[in-house]
C-alpha cells in the first residue's frame, strides 16, 4: 500500500532537461520513506522525468483536457499524460482557473477525464485574499468543493490541494489556526460527497518553505504539501520531503 503522505512539486512552467538533475539527488537521497513524493514538471519533461525517477518518485502532469481525444490544438490529453509515464495531475490551480478561465464544473470534467485514464487528480481549491478580507474563506471553499469534484471521486484517485491564492509565491502563509479551519471544513464538506472521506488526503500550498513545513504538517488534517517554488531545488525541497516523513 502506497503511503499515506504526499510530497509534491508543482514546477509549473520552470525548469529543462537539465534540470532534471534535481531529480536523480532526490533520487540519490531517497528522503522520505513512509512519504510519497511526486513531481510534477512541465508536460515535455515528463517522459525523461519518469525515466530518472527511478519508481521511487512519481511524475504528474499539471492539467489535462476534459476529451480524450481530438481536435483540441495545444491541448494534452489525461491518457497521454499517463502513457507518457504521469499517474498523478494537478486540476484547476487558481493560476489556471485565473489565467484559462477555468471553472468549478471546467475542473469537475477533467477530473472524470483523469480518473478514466487511470491518474490520481490533485484538485486545487483556494480563496482570493479579498474574499479572506470579506470573511468568505469557508464558503468560498466549500462552494469549490462542491463544484470541482466529480461523481466517482474515491480517496484513491483524488486528493485536494487547499491553495490559499494570496499565499502562492508571495512568501506568505495563514496561520496554523487558519490553515486548521479550512482543512477540518473540507474534510467534513467530502462526506456524502466520497464515500471513503476520511481517507482522502488533503495538502496544503502556498509558499511552504523548509522552515515552516514542521510547523504546517503537525496541523491536523494536513496529509502533506503542494509545493512551489521550494520544490524547483532538490536541496529546498528534500528538507520539506523529511518534515513531512517525520510528522
Ligand atoms: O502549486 C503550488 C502552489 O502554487 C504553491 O506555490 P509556492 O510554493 O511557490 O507558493
Amino acid at each position: 500500500m502506497a503511503p499515506r503522505k504526499l510530497a509534491a512539486g508543482n514546477w509549473k512552467m520552470n525548469g529543462n532537461l537539465a534540470a532534471l538533475a534535481e531529480i536523480d539527488v532526490l533520487v540519490a537521497a531517497y528522503p522520505a520513506p513512509g512519504c510519497e513524493i511526486l513531481i510534477c514538471p512541465p508536460a515535455l519533461l515528463i517522459h525523461p522525468a519518469k525515466a530518472r525517477a527511478d519508481d521511487v518518485i512519481a511524475i504528474g502532469g499539471q492539467d489535462c483536457h476534459d476529451q480524450a481525444s481530438g481536435a483540441h490544438t495545444g491541448d494534452i490529453a489525461a491518457a497521454q499524460l499517463r502513457d507518457a509515464g504521469a499517474t498523478y495531475v494537478i486540476l484547476g490551480h487558481s493560476e489556471r482557473r485565473a489565467g484559462h478561465g477555468e471553472t468549478d464544473a471546467t475542473v469537475a470534467a477533467k477530473a472524470t477525464a483523469a480518473h478514466a485514464a487511470g491518474l490520481v487528480a490533485i484538485i486545487c481549491l483556494g480563496e482570493t485574499e479579498a474574499q479572506r478580507d470579506a470573511g468568505e474563506t469557508l464558503d468560498v471553499i466549500a462552494a469549490q468543493l462542491h463544484g470541482s469534484i466529480p461523481a466517482g471521486a474515491t480517496a484513491a484517485n483524488t486528493v485536494i490541494a487547499y491553495e490559499p491564492v494570496w499565499a502562492i509565491g508571495t512568501g506568505r502563509t495563514p496561520t496554523t489556526d487558519q490553515i486548521a479551519e479550512v482543512h477540518a471544513l473540507m474534510r467534513d464538506r467530502l462526506e456524502g460527497k466520497v464515500a471513503d472521506a476520511a481517507e482522502v488526503r488533503l495538502l496544503y500550498g502556498g509558499s511552504v518553505k523548509p522552515g515552516n513545513a514542521s510547523e504546517i504538517f503537525a496541523i491536523p488534517h494536513v496529509d502533506g504539501a503542494l509545493v512551489g517554488g521550494a520544490s524547483l531545488k532538490a536541496a529546498d525541497f528534500e528538507p520539506i520531503i523529511a518534515a513531512l516523513a517525520r510528522s
